[in-house]
């Protein structure tokens, strides 16, 4: 993988930048819409492709390694080939999964013993067979096994836990670096920053990370209940070590807002459940401001949902509809939300490209800051 630096804003740390990999290039910065297990969920992968142009998605170690199991996986050719998304695929390695999803876990030096949601059965992941488990799923892009650390937590838990990520991605850089792919084609590990809400361990973990030269680098450990002021302050402290020419994710952000402002502080790629997740519940994200379709001003307005971004779902239907599918749990409803939300945040990063090449970005992000937080 090959990451290129674009246009740098002169008022922010924002830049533009060009990853490439052997399934295509991505644009920065970029929204990667989540499909944790092969699917992003209640949309086609024709329609990620072609209707809003997703250039990168994202799957989950845990889901995947639970169901449909690495053997269905390795017998179609990898995750590629089983759901028919040709572009590029980022993997969580399952850490934070294990942590927020399976039952009953515990914690060694040697790696993590867990339940799983689905049936109970026992498993361990380590370090080494989660390199393995996504070698075997073929994402382009793999994430170090780490442990979140939950927040809010004890210093000394922070500095015991970022400790253990530090030694467990000694473990992964080991066995990713002594390991081919599987299917013929390239991967490359991104390790992660932890350190919770505390500068020095942020500082540290930064540090350490940057020192093993990956070719790109991700931020861990926020967007886990901490205050917005605490993840941006915590992003602005990494982003200004980590190294500028190689790219950064923020994992797991956020709201429009959230990924604004981390794209002001230097930060190139983001992943969130939120556009599908609330999209299911009716709340729709525009170029206007939030809106929750079930109210009923939306009754008779027979306006399209958000024609500014320019996609079928959100120029076709009318809010008005949408509303009545919703209302009327119509299965149809969570897939035009669905398709509308992701193409709205795919649409945001998108003009936050056009306005760092622009040079603008600055004053543009402040006023869509407001904008997208409003409530309609
Ligand atoms: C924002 C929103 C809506 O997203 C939801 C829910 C709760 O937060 C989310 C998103 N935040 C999030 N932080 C992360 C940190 C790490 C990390 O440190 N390491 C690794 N390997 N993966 C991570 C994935 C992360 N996702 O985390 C789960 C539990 C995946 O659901 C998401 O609130």
């Amino acid at each position: 993988m090959k990451f290129t630096l674009g246009k740098k804003d002169t008022q922010t740390k924002a830049r533009t930048g060009t990853l490439i990999t052997d399934h295509g290039d991505i644009q920065t910065p970029i929204f990667m819409p989540v499909g944790t297990a092969a699917t992003v969920k209640a949309v086609h992968q024709r329609e990620l492709k072609d209707d809003i142009k997703a250039q990168i998605i994202l799957g989950n170690t845990y889901h995947l390694y639970l169901r449909p199991g690495l053997d269905i996986l390795e017998k179609a050719g990898g995750l590629h080939k089983f759901n028919g998304w040709d572009r590029p695929i980022l993997t969580d390695s399952g850490g934070y999964q294990v942590f927020s999803l399976a039952g009953t876990r515990k914690i060694k030096e040697e790696g993590v013993m867990f339940k799983s949601h689905i049936d109970g059965s026992k498993h361990e992941f380590t370090p080494e067979n989660v390199m393995d488990i996504q070698r075997t799923i073929g994402a382009d892009i793999i994430m170090a096994f780490d442990e979140c650390t939950p927040y809010p937590c004890e210093y000394g838990y922070a500095r015991n836990s970022m400790e253990l990520t530090h030694r467990w991605l000694k473990r992964c850089i080991n066995r990713f670096d002594t390991t081919e792919g599987k299917y013929g084609y390239s991967q490359t590990l991104f390790p992660i920053v932890q350190g919770s809400v505390y500068k020095d361990l942020r500082k540290q973990s930064a540090e350490f990370i940057a020192s093993c030269d990956r070719e790109g680098n991700a931020i861990g450990g926020l967007s886990v209940g901490e205050p917005a002021e605490m993840m941006y302050e915590m992003t602005e402290l990494v982003t200004d070590i980590l190294p500028s020419d190689k790219p950064r994710y923020l994992m797991g952000v956020g709201t429009p807002a959230n990924i604004l402002e981390c794209i002001a502080l230097g930060v190139d790629m983001f992943d969130c459940v939120m556009p599908t997740r609330n999209a299911r519940n009716g709340m729709l994200f525009t170029s206007e401001g939030i809106i929750n379709i079930r109210n009923e001003k939306w009754k008779d307005d027979f306006n399209p949902i958000d024609p500014a971004i320019g996609n079928y779902a959100s120029t076709f239907y009318s809010k008005a509809y949408l509303r009545h599918l919703t209302i009327s749990k119509e299965i149809l409803a969570a897939q035009i939300a669905s398709i509308h939300n992701l193409a709205f945040y795919l649409w945001l990063v998108g003009q936050a490209r056009e306005h760092i090449l622009a040079g603008d970005f600055g004053v543009w992000k402040d006023h869509m800051v407001k904008k997208v937080s409003t409530r309609l």
